[in-house]
């Protein structure tokens, strides 16, 4: 079985300490074999940090299986990485930036199965000229084919409560404008597609949330539903996408309700992040739909306040390993 890639992410935030900290725990977790792609020295210094005796090696990724049971097999990227917990180096920015590139030209190459990315700091990368929004859209641009990318989908997923947001890393103030019944037609399109192939659900039933207060209380609270949301919807039915909406966003997530469907689309990001973070920040796992690759994230990003501490959680990087490996584990 081909090892999973795991890129290190921001080396000043918690990732590099719950990648280290789940591998020395990869015997009693069972974990699939993976590959890190990330700086060695670095990740050598932090284990050492956090009192975690195991080894570093580098390696090339078709090698990193024969490796994973004796050291943690890392796809060495030079640069000058220094192990400052909760202190992000502009210069490592392009190290970070560097491993997802390689680690998608892994998976895109069949070395490895699927991607699963440790947190980056946007601030951190922004301020060294990183000019995508996030993972979500950086990982699109490498996906594209001719020039043209995928469009893609961010779903945050626990166990049957998948929410996915029309629109992402944007300023509330923005949101009405970028509302479209192309962009919802095209994003329920590539829901139901991959809640098909990715999850295994057959004939997926969507949620779609309105964006207004009482989902505009008919045109009395806003006109968003009726001239856009219900024309989508009506588009999306007509192509047998079972589409249901607009429903109002606050009782949308009442567990009565959210039941009835696979997984609801919101309207921007908190809309659809915060209700599964307050119920399952600890096992949330975020999943890129639309790409021609499998990726996974943890839900939850650099956490300054712990890195170096060996404090943080593990559980939902964790969740990401294993949803990748399962989507993966099917199609292998
Ligand atoms: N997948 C990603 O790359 C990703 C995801 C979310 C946020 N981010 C980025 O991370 C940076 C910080 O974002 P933020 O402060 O909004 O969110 P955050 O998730 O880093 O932290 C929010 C709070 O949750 C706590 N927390 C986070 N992860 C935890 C864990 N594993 N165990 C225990 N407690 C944990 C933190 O201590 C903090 O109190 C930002 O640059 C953001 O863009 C990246
Ligand atoms: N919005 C995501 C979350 O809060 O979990 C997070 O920023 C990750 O985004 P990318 O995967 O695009 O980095």
């Amino acid at each position: 079985m081909k090892p999973l890639a795991i890129s290190m992410g921001e080396p000043a935030g918690i990732g590099p300490d719950i990648l280290l900290s789940l591998y020395a725990r990869r015997l009693e977790l069972g974990l699939p074999a993976f590959v890190v792609f990330g700086h060695t020295g670095f990740l050598a210094e932090r284990a050492k940090r956090l009192g975690l005796d195991i080894a570093v090696e580098a390696v090339r990724p078709a090698d990193a299986g024969a490796v994973f049971a004796r050291a943690l097999p890392v796809v060495d990227i030079a640069g000058m990485v220094p192990d400052q917990p909760g202190r992000p180096e502009p210069a490592s920015a392009r190290v970070v930036l560097a491993a997802i590139e390689e680690a998608v030209a892994s998976v895109k190459a069949g070395e490895s199965r699927a991607l699963v990315t440790a947190p980056i700091h946007k601030g951190a990368l922004y301020h060294a000229g990183f000019g995508h929004p996030g993972h979500t859209e950086f990982l699109a641009a490498l996906c594209a084919v001719g020039g043209i990318e995928p469009l893609p989908v961010m779903m945050l997923a626990h166990e049957e409560l998948r929410t996915v947001p029309l629109t992402i890393h944007v300023p509330i103030k923005d949101v009405p404008g970028l509302i479209s019944k192309e962009l919802i037609v095209e994003t329920l399109r590539v829901m139901a597609r991959d809640l098909q192939s990715r999850f295994g659900i057959a004939a997926p039933r969507i949620a779609v949330a309105g964006l207004n207060p009482h989902a505009g209380e008919g045109g009395a609270i806003g006109r968003e539903e009726i001239e856009i949301i219900i024309p989508a919807l009506e588009q999306a039915r007509a192509e047998g996408i079972a589409a249901i909406g607009p429903l109002p966003g606050d009782t949308l997530f009442f567990p009565k309700h959210w039941r009835q469907y696979d997984a609801v689309l919101a309207m921007y990001h908190d809309q659809a992040l915060i209700p599964i973070k307050t119920v399952a920040f600890d096992a949330g796992v975020n999943v890129t739909l639309g790409l021609p690759i499998v990726r996974t994230s943890p839900d939850h990003g650099t956490a300054f306040d712990l890195a170096g501490t060996g404090k943080a959680s593990t559980s939902s990087f964790l969740a990401a390993i294993a949803m990748a490996d399962k989507m993966t584990t099917r199609t292998a």
